[in-house]
């Protein structure tokens, strides 16, 4: 932040320079003093409309004003003084009323009043649950704060560790992160934060639940007790608990909307639909299709659906650009999309949760829930990402019909005004025949889809509120099928699991105390017998299925049970693999399907290495039967080439001696006459070659023959099988054939490749008469 110059010009004077520093010095005690004394004569009751209104310093107001904030919002109008007097805060307003200044003006002015320098080391910290958020607050720092000396940074996940730690002892204001600042508190040696003058924490509620519970703990555990402290959020609680472990002092609760009849933003328009899960994706793609001209964020449970969502509906091409944002891309990518969605007009985010809390997105028509939230505070973070600072805004949740009643219920509880609507009838897309195909035509998405079904099923296992989440009622085979997978999943659910801690635990699923302790080394025996019995036959294969084995495996599946805590797991009939192993050619058809996977070992899909398998053709083919060749008769109807006669039809056609020879003279005979009808054909042919040429010769010399004589051919009464015995065998013909060259990796233009070219051109200039030509110049050739 550079100096505050700002209408202060350098008049000159006669006076000596040391005697005008000595009187700027008196000026700015005086300055920092008689602000001292007007922030402890402001009445917090008084009513404080403009930025102008309060004791603040001339660089902040300045910094302000060149950021166009003149009035004040309600949280700000009763926080800011509070906080101006050095009280612990509590801060509760709704989305987008304008909290982010609520703490930073104060943080800015406390720093100031202190004369707060780089010698001091870090003086406020402000503590995010997100890296966007985070990133964002430091940008409205930036902007209010321009005027101040003081040095900030922004301590975030995915940065530059070692930059950071370079930086960071000089830094007076930091924004962070929970995680990383957490590691540099215990990494970075010359980093000091005993003289921390102000803590916040945005989005209080979410960093000190328990995702962030540890770290939050220990970063507090490093700084002093005697700082103010502010806690902000759009659903604050007063969690006794919490209080404790921040050690805040006889804190102010300053919640400006408590009376409200809504805690969500009136210029909020909200509905809700109810979906069947199968009709989900119709629903969603078939309301983006019908507001293609607006900005829209859709909210989803995890990355996978985010994911596969994205990947799909691009390829569908709703007709407005499509952008996709989770915790789980690099951080660069997640800045990329963040302001591109911000600076377009027209667009379609699909997100997680990562998005739901503090983003100020710009003009932002329509939140879309397509996965119920899980709670009422999410559902208000979600929604309020619309209809910010006094602008309308428009929020839809769509909810599967087991979860209206309680969700519902929830949001009524939290003063959530929202009505029910109907989809137009037609509106929804019908887009699973789509899925499908593309499914079946990219394994790498047919993968992803069955990701995120699993992510999702098992966001729906592990939700706490079982009386909005009742993982029974849904339609989960429905909702696979939609999503153009094919066969049907089998979901198991661990028993006796503490699905709260589960749930609580986010991230951390790996780190479960209660699972079932694993050998530290496995051996190959231990994952032989691991792969074995994770073996499950969907119920829907299972009845296509009937022999000994489908038992087997299904006992297996059984006594698995209580070893999986959630596996999605299928096995894929053979004729499902792929389209594109079955052979198509004319006479050429794939055996049935369901028989062809009774006969075969099915595949099981049960590891990477299986499902990597399914992109490899060659591989399959073990899996599958052979082709059968087919012939089709006049009406087209399919015959094998050889169909064996019944016995007593057989019998009665005569003794198999006599009918072997009536076969041999009927074939002799098709084959004499077929061979009549070549041999006139290619005299035709050849007849009419010579006439070309004669006329050709004749024209060339000035004549026209007028009389070329027609020869008749007579027909040759040859037995043509004869003709074909009497054709020279290989040993016969070797020696007439040049002999066989060694192959060569390259060819050149050597004087011995040039003499064989030669060579074969004089061959082809004799015609070849007969079918012994033929054979013989066909020979050569290939030799
Ligand atoms: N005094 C003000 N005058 C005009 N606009 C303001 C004022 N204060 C904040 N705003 C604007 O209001 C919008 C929302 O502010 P902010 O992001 O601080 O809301 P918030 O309450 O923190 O929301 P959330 O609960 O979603 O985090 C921003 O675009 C901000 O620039």
């Amino acid at each position: 932040m550079p100096p505050h110059t700002a209408g202060r010009r350098h008049k000159p004077s006669g006076r000596p320079k040391a005697n005008i520093k000595s009187l700027k010095r008196k000026r700015d005690v005086d300055d920092h003093e008689k602000l001292e004394k007007a922030v402890q004569e402001l009445d917090i009751k008084s009513e404080i409309k403009d930025f102008s209104d309060l004791p603040l310093s001339q660089i902040t107001a300045s910094g302000l004003e060149a950021s166009h904030f003149k009035t004040l919002t309600d949280i700000q109008s009763k926080a800011i003084p509070l906080a101006l007097k050095g009280r612990d805060i509590l801060g509760a307003a709704k989305t987008g009323s304008g909290k982010t200044l609520a703490f930073l003006v104060p943080v800015l002015e406390r720093l100031y009043r202190a004369r707060w320098t780089e010698f001091d080391g870090l003086g406020a910290l402000i503590i995010s649950p997100t890296r966007e958020l985070a990133i964002q607050i430091f940008e409205v720092l930036r902007k209010i704060g321009r005027y101040h000396t003081f040095s900030a940074a922004l301590v975030i996940g995915g940065g530059d560790l070692k930059q950071q730690q370079e930086r960071l002892g000089r830094m007076n204001i930091l924004v962070c992160t929970p995680g990383r600042m957490l590691q540099h508190m215990d990494q970075t040696a010359a980093f000091e934060v005993g003289n921390l003058q102000v803590l916040v924490l945005d989005e209080a509620d979410r960093i000190m639940d328990m995702g962030f519970q540890s770290s939050v703990d220990a970063i507090i555990e490093h700084l002093p007790k005697g700082r103010q402290t502010m806690l902000f959020s759009a659903t604050q609680t007063k969690k006794v608990s919490d209080l404790a472990r921040l050690n805040l002092q006889d804190p102010e609760y300053v919640a400006v909307h408590e009376a409200a009849l809504s805690a969500t933003p009136s210029t909020l328009q909200q509905h809700y639909v109810v979906v069947p899960l199968s009709k989900k994706l119709n629903t969603l793609f078939g309301f983006i299709r019908a507001n293609v001209k607006s900005k829209i964020i859709v909210f989803f449970s995890s990355a996978k659906q985010v994911r596969f969502t994205y990947e799909t509906f691009r390829h569908l091409q709703p007709g407005i650009p499509l952008l996709h944002l989770h915790g789980r891309q690099k951080l660069s990518a997640r800045l990329d999309v963040t302001s591109k969605f911000s600076a377009s007009r027209n667009s379609c985010i699909f997100a997680t949760d990562v998005v739901a809390r503090g983003l100020d997105f710009p003009a932002v028509d329509w939140v879309i829930q397509l996965d119920c939230p899980e709670d009422a505070d999410t559902y208000i973070h979600r929604v309020g990402r619309t209809a910010r600072a006094e602008k309308p805004g428009k929020a839809v949740l769509i909810l599967d019909p087991s979860e209206e009643d309680g969700m519902i219920k929830r949001l009524e509880h939290k003063k959530v005004t929202i009505q029910k609507i109907n989809i137009r009838k037609g509106k929804e897309k019908e887009i699973g025949d789509q899925l499908q195909k593309m499914c079946f035509q990219d394994p790498e998405l047919k993968y992803l889809g069955k990701k995120a079904f699993e992510s999702y099923a098992k966001s729906l296992w592990l939700q706490k509120d079982k009386e909005v989440f009742n993982i029974d009622k849904y339609d989960l085979e429905g909702f696979h099928t939609s999503m153009g997978l094919p066969g049907t999943p089998k979901i198991k659910f661990r028993k006796g699991d503490d699905t709260k801690k589960l749930k609580n635990t986010p991230r951390g699923l790996d780190d479960d105390s209660d699972e079932p302790k694993k050998p530290e080394v496995r051996t190959k025996y231990d994952r032989m017998f691991e792969r074995r019995n994770q073996d499950v036959l969907s119920s829907h294969y299972a009845k296509t299925i009937a022999d000994d084995r489908t038992e087997i495996q299904s006992q297996h599946a059984d006594a698995d049970e209580d070893d999986d805590f959630l596996s999605v797991k299928r096995i894929v009939p053979v004729d499902e693999l792929s389209s594109s192993d079955q052979e198509d050619g004319e006479f050429t058809r794939s055996a049935t399907k369901v028989v062809t996977g009774i006969g075969k070992d099915p595949l099981v899909i049960d590891s990477k290495r299986r499902e990597k398998l399914l992109m490899s053709k060659k591989q399959l083919l073990k899996y599958k039967e052979k082709g059968v060749k087919l012939v089709y008769d006049d009406d087209g109807v399919a015959h094998q080439v050889y169909e064996l006669e019944g016995e007593e039809a057989f019998e009665k056609q005569g003794p198999a001696a006599a009918q072997r020879a009536k076969f041999v003279q009927e074939e002799t005979e098709r084959v004499r006459e077929a061979d009549i009808d070549d041999r006139q054909l290619a005299k035709q042919k050849k007849r009419e070659k010579k006439e070309k040429k004669r006329a050709r010769e004749a024209a060339e010399i000035g004549l026209v023959d007028e009389a070329v004589p027609t020869l008749v051919d007579t027909g040759n009464e040859e037995d043509p099988l004869a003709l074909l015995a009497s054709l020279p065998l290989l040993e016969d013909a070797e020696d007439d054939r040049p002999a066989k060259r060694p192959k060569k990796w390259f060819e050149d233009d050597s004087g011995d490749e040039g003499t064989r070219r030669k060579g074969r051109i004089i061959e082809a200039e004799v015609e070849p008469e007969t079918l012994e030509d033929l054979e013989a110049l066909a020979a050569g050739l290939l030799n």
